[in-house]
């Protein structure tokens, strides 16, 4: 729908609605409709939801599925598969969804024939990280590489970082990775510490190649690398990752050791593609193209099931009613893994810099809150941390539970354990625990109100076989789908980020003014201004 979606009769059905059900507690859902935890449950590929700990009933989601249709939820899915500009102010195609797209799909867009192009950059890839998995690749001294430092921030560095963790037990040819992102100086100094510069591949990527941080930390690798092996060396220990081959020429990378993809990839879902060289590296093309397969499988879910039985629909239009009718601000993701332990910051960067927008794709000011801040930390590090507030403080914290059957490795029935945490911690949010029930264990009445546990405290359960390439494809997707969900709700263009550039380009304006001999003349601000001197002072410099 173009046009303000909150004016709609399917949002005033829901505002009504929510006014019946939020007096109404979990505990009376459940016992009403005995059905309901059976009912409630959905299916992508191997992952498992179940969403019967939501403050929602049958009519809920009928009406949350009338707000997706009114939104043009379906034809905005074949807009995107399409390859249509749906990307309205930078007029792009949005096409992660192509990057793992299976071979023989045939997909042509502005005159490109997008698979058979992710797929000839895949090959490329394949090729690359088996030469240096099987010691093929030499450094500039003849040894093989041991380690992988990628260099690259936001999208060019959260997915291979997070994506790696994830999946570290299936680095199996004992090369490891690294990730260096931050332009604070103790980033590169400390992922550089132990490392021997003749067994150490740079995997530069930046999809602009302009990033301040990305270029300063690699001008600084390289400086590193050709102090110890001379200039000579940095084609066998440098590579890129950008869709600009000028600027990788320019930087003085060969640009047949680059690895290219498209402007219709955004930052934040390129990891997938090119983007995940380091990863690929470490646990191989044949692990890589399960998870893009894993990708695929969930991809194809959200494109053909029907939006009641399909799970980035229904995940999205519950962050919708949250964060639009209870006015929740946050959505807390608890992955019961530890080797997810960098799942939540890179959600951060795929929900909040997708959809945190105030005006609408047209241009218009947005009518509705949109952009849940999205938080989190690995189960059961959380429940001895912030759980507290979630069970018993005022807000309202929807949260996503994360688990998996098998672990990797089990020692003396830990497993189990983190699995039962999960399972009890989302049924206390649930149900609580009732004043009644508390003075009955014996409890005295003073204290009776401290420990009273109010649940209606909403939920969805993810359990999956195991955290292996193809699940985290899928869990991968899952999210880029709720999101594309949220974002079409909220008619928002979920793919630009000009909200980041202000403060970018702030940083290198005033950056002279903190290194400058002469002290500056003019300040931005007085408050600038002042915290300018004070930190030249500190520096021994000019005031
Ligand atoms: O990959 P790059 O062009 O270096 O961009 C890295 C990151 O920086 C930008 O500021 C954007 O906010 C991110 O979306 C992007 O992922």
């Amino acid at each position: 729908m173009s046009g303000d979606i909150s004016q709609s009769q399917e949002w005033a059905a829901l505002d009504k609605h929510h006014e019946k059900l939020a007096g109404r507690h979990l505990r009376e859902l459940f016992a009403d409709d005995p059905g309901r935890a059976g009912r409630m449950t959905v299916t992508a590929g191997d992952l498992y939801l179940d969403y019967s700990k939501h403050r929602a009933t049958r009519e809920t989601i009928d009406l949350l599925v009338a707000l997706a249709e009114r939104a043009g939820l379906s034809e905005a899915i074949a807009a995107m598969f399409g390859g249509e500009h749906i990307n309205v102010s930078e007029d792009r195609a949005v096409l992660h969804v192509a990057l793992r797209m299976p071979e023989d799909a045939e997909l042509v867009v502005d005159g490109q024939h997008v698979v058979r192009d992710v797929h000839a950059v895949l090959a490329e890839m394949s090729a690359f990280a088996d030469r240096v998995r099987s010691k093929e690749w030499k450094g500039a001294t003849g040894e093989p590489i041991e380690t992988v430092v990628n260099i690259g921030i936001g999208g060019s560095d959260l997915g291979p970082a997070m994506a790696y963790e994830a999946l570290r037990d299936y680095a199996d040819a004992g090369i490891t990775a690294r990730f260096v992102s931050n332009i604070d100086p103790a980033d590169i100094t400390g992922n550089l510490a132990g490392l021997d510069p003749a067994t150490t591949l740079f995997v530069v990527s930046s999809k602009t190649f302009t990033t301040l941080e990305t270029l300063t930390n690699a001008r600084v690798a390289r400086r590193w690398l050709v102090d110890a092996l001379g200039e000579d060396a940095v084609s066998k220990h440098f590579v890129a990752v950008s869709t600009n081959a000028a600027k990788v020429a320019e930087f003085g990378i060969d640009t047949d050791n680059m690895f290219g993809f498209w402007d219709w990839v955004g930052g934040r879902y390129s990891y997938d593609g090119a983007i995940g060289l380091s990863l690929m590296i470490a646990i191989g093309p044949a692990r890589f193209r399960e998870m893009l397969a894993g990708f695929h499988t969930v991809d194809e879910h959200f494109r053909t099931a029907p939006f009641e039985a399909n799970m980035p629909v229904l995940m999205g239009l519950l962050g919708i009613w949250y964060n639009d009718f209870f006015h929740a601000e946050t959505r807390a993701v608890l992955p019961y893994s530890q080797r997810l332990h960098r799942f939540p910051a890179y959600l951060q960067q795929l929900t909040m810099e997708s959809n945190g927008k105030s005006v609408r794709a047209d241009g218009a000011p947005v009518t509705a809150g949109t952009g849940e801040i999205f938080w989190g930390e690995p189960g059961t590090n959380g429940q001895h941390a912030f759980y507290q507030l979630l069970h018993q403080g005022t807000r309202l914290v929807p949260a996503d539970f994360i688990g998996f059957a098998e672990p990797h490795e089990d020692r003396e029935g830990m497993h189990d354990q983190l699995v039962a945490n999960l399972l009890a911690q989302t049924s206390a949010l649930a149900f609580g625990k009732t004043a009644q029930e508390i003075a009955a264990e014996g409890t005295p009445p003073e204290i009776v109100p401290h420990k009273v546990m109010p649940g209606n405290r909403p939920t969805s359960t993810i359990l999956a076989p195991k955290l292996t390439p193809s699940t985290l494809g899928q869990l991968v997707a899952l999210y880029e789908h709720i999101v594309f969900v949220e974002g079409t709700i909220w008619g928002i263009d979920s793919f630009d980020q000009w909200g980041v550039e202000l403060g970018k380009k702030m940083a290198l304006d005033l950056a002279p003014a903190l290194t400058s001999d002469e002290p500056p003349a003019e300040f931005p601000d007085a408050s600038t201004g002042q915290l300018v001197r004070r930190y030249r002072e500190l520096r021994g410099r000019r005031v």
